[in-house]
């Protein structure tokens, strides 16, 4: 794995928010090169223009970015009333699935192509695993899930990669069978492999809950202290916005909306932004009606799912097929490095048409409940006939 490299990484998601956009002097800019005080090679660079202002890389403002991030429930009410909802609605999605197809009615044609194959699997958490709710605290996953992946990650090595703490993430899945990578990707813990260690300062030997020894690679440790930093200061400033709540992630911080009613959204924004010029060392990102606050570093979920492989021993091997599960803008990363390595296959999890980098879709955690279990019986039967 190359965590050396410089080439200049593309944002995947909407990229982070630029301050030329809301008539800040380019010196305030978040991506100054003076942040490249650490982790080297990790550090996230930005394409910039001649003139010295960054290149806005996306096509839309801050807030169009969280106003699409999820429709409102307005908006859906609204279509509903005028009765042309559900039709079109169906019909765009039936369109959709020609090219995302579903993963449980193409369960026979991936299994067929697993013949043989070594699968690793990689889930996303928050709706993926669970179903999205209005308080972050309460996204548990349903004991039906718990079961269904507790059976896939006895037959495969299996991974949550997801944008919470590592540990909040363990107390909502709470099995010791998988390996678990947070704060998208920067807190990983996985297989102990000395190759992986010895090539990456940022990599330990630590041990898990159950003693086992394992490897605890966290690329962005030197940004713990900012980040809590960070995490108080916008909690502080979005404390008299009804409904905004932060989430402290570890190495990253969640800024929630989904509750803020939305003619308050791009106060939510502004305030964060504010907030973010006096962290050059840090981007923004978004998600489902979030605001993720993360260290500008070339690390992301798809970084994370080439680590995992590597640790696992199963990088670089023809007769490994890596599955990847998830529904939120971070888990295209990882779409993006399985279609482009043409190394497996990425599960879209959307109930709405939206473009990915994805091959198969799911429409909700119910399918991919039944995904996982198809997988969990085609193996088991596999393994009872070679008896
Ligand atoms: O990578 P993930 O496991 O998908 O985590 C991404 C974010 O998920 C959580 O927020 C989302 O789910 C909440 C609970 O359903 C929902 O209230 C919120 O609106 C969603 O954005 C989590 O709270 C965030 O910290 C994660 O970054």
């Amino acid at each position: 794995m190359d965590l050396k490299s410089n080439h200049t990484p593309l944002l995947t998601d909407a990229a982070p928010i630029t301050k030329s956009r809301l008539g800040v002097h380019s010196s305030l800019l978040p991506y100054s090169p003076t942040g490249a005080a650490f982790s080297p090679g990790l550090l996230l660079t930005i394409p910039r223009k001649k003139t010295g202002i960054l290149e806005d890389v996306r096509s839309s403002g801050w807030l169009d970015a969280m106003k699409s991030s999820s429709p409102t429930a307005k908006k859906i009410t609204k279509d509903i009333n005028h009765g042309f909802a559900s039709s079109d609605a169906d019909s765009a999605y039936c369109t959709w699935l020609q090219k995302y197809p579903s993963a449980l009615a193409s369960f026979e044609k991936i299994a067929n192509y697993a013949k043989g194959k070594r699968i690793a699997l990689f889930l996303d958490y928050d709706g993926t695993l669970s179903p999205i709710v209005d308080n972050p605290d309460c996204a548990f996953m349903s004991e039906s899930m718990r079961s269904a992946v507790k059976k896939v990650a006895e037959l495969f090595p299996t991974a949550i990669i997801s944008g919470r703490s590592r540990d909040k993430v363990y107390e909502f899945v709470g099995l010791t069978e998988l390996y678990y990578a947070g704060s998208h990707g920067m807190d990983i813990i996985g297989p102990v492999r000395q190759s992986i260690s010895d090539n990456n300062p940022n990599c330990i030997r630590s041990t898990n809950n159950k003693c086992k020894e394992v490897n605890l690679f966290q690329p962005a440790a030197e940004f713990l202290p900012m980040i809590d930093e960070v995490f108080r200061s916008l909690v502080e400033c979005t404390n008299d916005i009804k409904g905004a709540s932060v989430e402290n992630n570890k190495f990253c911080v969640s800024v929630h909306y989904r509750n803020v009613d939305d003619k308050y959204w791009d106060i939510v924004g502004q305030r964060v932004v504010d907030i973010l010029k006096d962290y050059p060392r840090l981007r923004l990102t978004h998600g489902r009606k979030v605001l993720e606050v993360r260290p500008v570093i070339n690390w992301d979920k798809g970084k994370a799912v080439t680590f995992l492989l590597e640790s696992l021993g199963l990088s670089n091997c023809d007769d490994v097929l890596p599955i990847y599960v998830g529904d939120d803008r971070t888990d295209e990363d990882a779409f993006k490095v399985l279609r482009e390595g043409n190394r497996g296959y990425g599960i879209l999890v959307a109930s709405a048409p939206k473009e990915s980098n994805a091959v198969y879709s799911l429409r909700d955690p119910l399918e991919v409940m039944e995904f996982l279990k198809s997988l969990a019986a085609w193996k088991s039967s596999l393994l009872k006939s070679l008896i």
